[in-house]
This record gives C-alpha cells, structure tokens and sequence, in this order.
C-alpha cells in the first residue's frame, strides 16, 4: 500500500511533482482526428484556437496498418503546430493511445513522452478496468518524462468502457494525481455489457416508457398510447459523474456517432452538461459548435445565477427572488455557473460577450 504522505511524491527520480490540483482549462469539446489521414491531419492547424482540445487519436477508427503512420504524423503535428498544446496554448494537444493489451501502447507512450510531451496535455487510455491499469500507465508515463526532462507532469483521462471499469470506476478516479477525468464509451460499453445497441452513443426508440391502458379491456391495451424514449445513459452518467465529484476531476459524454443527426447530438450532450459534464467529443467538424455551446451556461441562466448571489447578500438565509425561494444551496447551485461562465469567458471572448450583454440587459430591467 502507498502511504498518503507518498501520493503526490514523483514515481520516477527526476520526474516533474504531480499536479496537487488539476487545471480548470476549457474542454467543451475534444476534437477527434486521425493523423495517419492526410486530409483530416491537414484541417489541424486551421483548427487551432477555434475548438478547446484537439486530440490525435491512434486508437480504435484508426487502421491497424496505419498506426506507426498516426503515431509518427501526431509528433509532427505536435512539433509544428504553433498554438497547439503545452502551457498557455490557445488549444489543447490530447492524445488517445492504443489499449493497454494491445501491441502498440508501448510504442505510443514512449515515442510521443519523449519526442513531444512538452506539447502533450492529457494521455487518454482506452478501456481501464480498475486502478491497476492506471497504476501501471502512472509509473511508465514517470520515468518517460524524467527520461525527456519534462518539467510539466503530464494527465491522465480514462475512457469508461467495460463493466469492470464502471464497477471499479471511484478507484481509477483516485489511482493517481495524474487523473484529469472520465469519458463515456457508451460503443465498447455497449458491447461489453452485452446491450442490444449497434450505434456510438445516443439513446435507442425500443427504450422506452408508455402510458398506462385507459382500463384492462383488450380494446383499451391495443389502443394508441402516448410513450416516451428514455435515456440510455442515464445511470452510467450520473455514477461517472459522482465518481469524478468525489475525486475533484472532470466527466465527459463520450462520441455521438450519428453526425447528421446535430439535433439529437445536442439533446445528448446537454443532458451531460445538465447532468454535471464538463464536455464531450467531437467526431466531425460540425460537432464542435455544438458542443462549445451546448456546454457553456446560457447567458440568461448565469445573469439569473448573478442576480441570485447578489441578492444572498452573506450567502445565507433566505431570501425571494421573482416568487421562488433562494437560500445557501440554490446559491451553490448558482455560483457552479457564475464560476463556470468566468473560467470559460476568460478564453472566449466572443462567449464573454455574450455574458456581458445579458449581464447589461438584466440591469437595464431591473
Ligand atoms: C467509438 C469511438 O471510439 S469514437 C472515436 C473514434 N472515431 C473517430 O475518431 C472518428 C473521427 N471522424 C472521422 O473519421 C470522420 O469524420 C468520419 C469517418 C466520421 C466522416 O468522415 P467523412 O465522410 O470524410 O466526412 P465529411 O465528408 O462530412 O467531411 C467533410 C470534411 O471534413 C473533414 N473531416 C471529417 N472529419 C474530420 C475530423 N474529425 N477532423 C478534421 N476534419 C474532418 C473531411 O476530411 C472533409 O474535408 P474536405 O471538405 O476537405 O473534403
Ligand atoms: C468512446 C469509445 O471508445 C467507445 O464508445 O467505445
Ligand atoms: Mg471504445
């Protein structure tokens, strides 16, 4: 067992001290891309300051053939795009590697540590089933970094796809400093679980709830019936989103697969977003948008939350706002999107000035 008073020591001698805080940067939106094709990997630069986190991906929808080819073009990538990764850039560089079982992660981690970690923000690993798995990338991911003189320790992001790692899913939330969040992969999550699906994400009409008979007659059973799709997702999200509370880390929807389908995409990301995510992937070009806005507080919701904790005073009792009764926690509840709208504002300035509009409005009203 490791002692507390060794969490946050080096795994590595020479490598950087561990984050005690994770840094609360901007990730509405993690944008896919394979840097094996030419075409997608040419769209990079062009993306720099316009999406919250480009991330090279050399995992699954990547061509067993062209995996060194998208290891290899992910270091170009990271050397040559000014703005993209490390320290202060307009946009983050996150890499998702192969999986831990499979020939190619070794390969991944060590290559990109050491030819381009000091542009690489967070590693995203594939199918963790417990904190072995993040234990074992903690240790390498220590002496790679010591090997390349990092002076910036690099994050850690899980994917949340196989029944082992849902049950096991607070222990990989607290395995390691290192942990920078969860995403959801409702595809392999799918399959693991033995769900009857076939899509990335998304929820399925067979899910559904309907309206009870009018009575017990065969008449009134075969009679149309109002019925309402649920959510798929529900509980996964909710429990990953716990999980990542309790550890001060961040949760993310994963991938929604049906890119023309924009208007359920933003139903499934905003229920994340209501639901306590910070972000979701982005597979396609048009996903970006929706996701930057979709997981930005509205400006009316936040000018509202502005008006509530002005008008707490101390931040405690009770008070009336507009019929409805605010006190310490509905306060909390508004300083989540006030703190949220002021972190996002501060790196996007056409967002801040939509804050700052409904802001002024707001005041002119009132
Ligand atoms: C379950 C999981 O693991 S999900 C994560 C793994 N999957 C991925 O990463 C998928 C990433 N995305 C893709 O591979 C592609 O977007 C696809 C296959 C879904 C669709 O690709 P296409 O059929 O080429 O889409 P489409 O024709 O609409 O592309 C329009 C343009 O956007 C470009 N484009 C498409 N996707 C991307 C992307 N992710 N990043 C940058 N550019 C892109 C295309 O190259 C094309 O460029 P052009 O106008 O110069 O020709
Ligand atoms: C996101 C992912 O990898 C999956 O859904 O399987
Ligand atoms: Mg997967």
């Amino acid at each position: 067992m490791r002692p507390a008073r060794d969490f946050f020591a080096p795994l590595a001698v020479g490598a950087p001290p561990p984050l005690r805080e994770i840094p609360a940067r901007p990730s509405r939106a993690i944008h896919f891309f394979d840097p094996s094709n030419e075409k997608m990997a040419g769209k990079v630069p062009g993306m720099v300051g316009t999406v919250d986190v480009l991330l090279g991906n050399l995992e699954d929808a990547v061509k067993a053939a062209n995996k060194e080819a998208a290891r290899e073009g992910l270091v170009r990538i990271a050397r040559d795009t000014a703005g993209l990764g490390g320290e202060g850039a307009a946009t983050q560089l996150w890499t998702r590697v192969n999986a831990l079982d499979s020939p190619w992660v070794l390969d991944d981690l060590t290559r990109l540590v050491t030819a381009a970690g000091d542009r690489l923000d967070v590693i995203m690993v594939p199918k963790v089933q417990g904190a072995e798995d993040i234990h074992y990338v903690d240790r390498l991911l220590a002496q790679l970094e010591a090997k390349a003189g990092l002076e910036r320790p690099l994050m850690v992001h899980a994917i949340l796809e196989t029944a082992r790692g849902m049950a096991n899913v607070e222990e990989i939330c607290g395995a390691s400093p290192r942990m920078q969040g969860l995403s959801l992969g409702p595809a392999d999550l799918a399959a693991d679980r033995r769900m009857k699906t076939t899509r990335v994400g998304g929820g399925h009409p067979g899910y559904l709830v309907r309206q009870d008979p009018a009575d017990g007659s065969a008449e009134a059973i075969a009679a149309p019936r109002t019925s309402y799709q649920q959510d798929l997702w529900h509980y996964t999200i909710a429990r990953m989103v716990d999980a990542c509370a309790m550890h001060g880390i961040s949760a993310y929807y994963g991938p929604f697969g049906d890119i023309a389908d924009t208007v359920a995409c933003e139903d499934q990301f905003r229920n994340a977003f209501l639901l306590g995510c910070v972000g979701a992937w982005s597979l396609h070009p048009k996903q970006v948008e929706i996701a930057h806005r979709v997981f930005s507080p509205s400006p009316e919701d936040v000018a509202h939350a502005r008006r509530v904790v002005a008008a707490m005073g101390d931040g405690t009792g009770a008070v009336m706002l507009d019929g409805k009764m605010e006190d310490d926690a509905s306060l909390k509840q508004c300083l989540v999107m006030v703190e949220l709208s002021e972190q996002l504002a501060a790196a996007d300035p056409a967002l801040a000035e939509r804050y700052a509009a409904a802001q002024a409005e707001q005041e002119a009203s009132a």
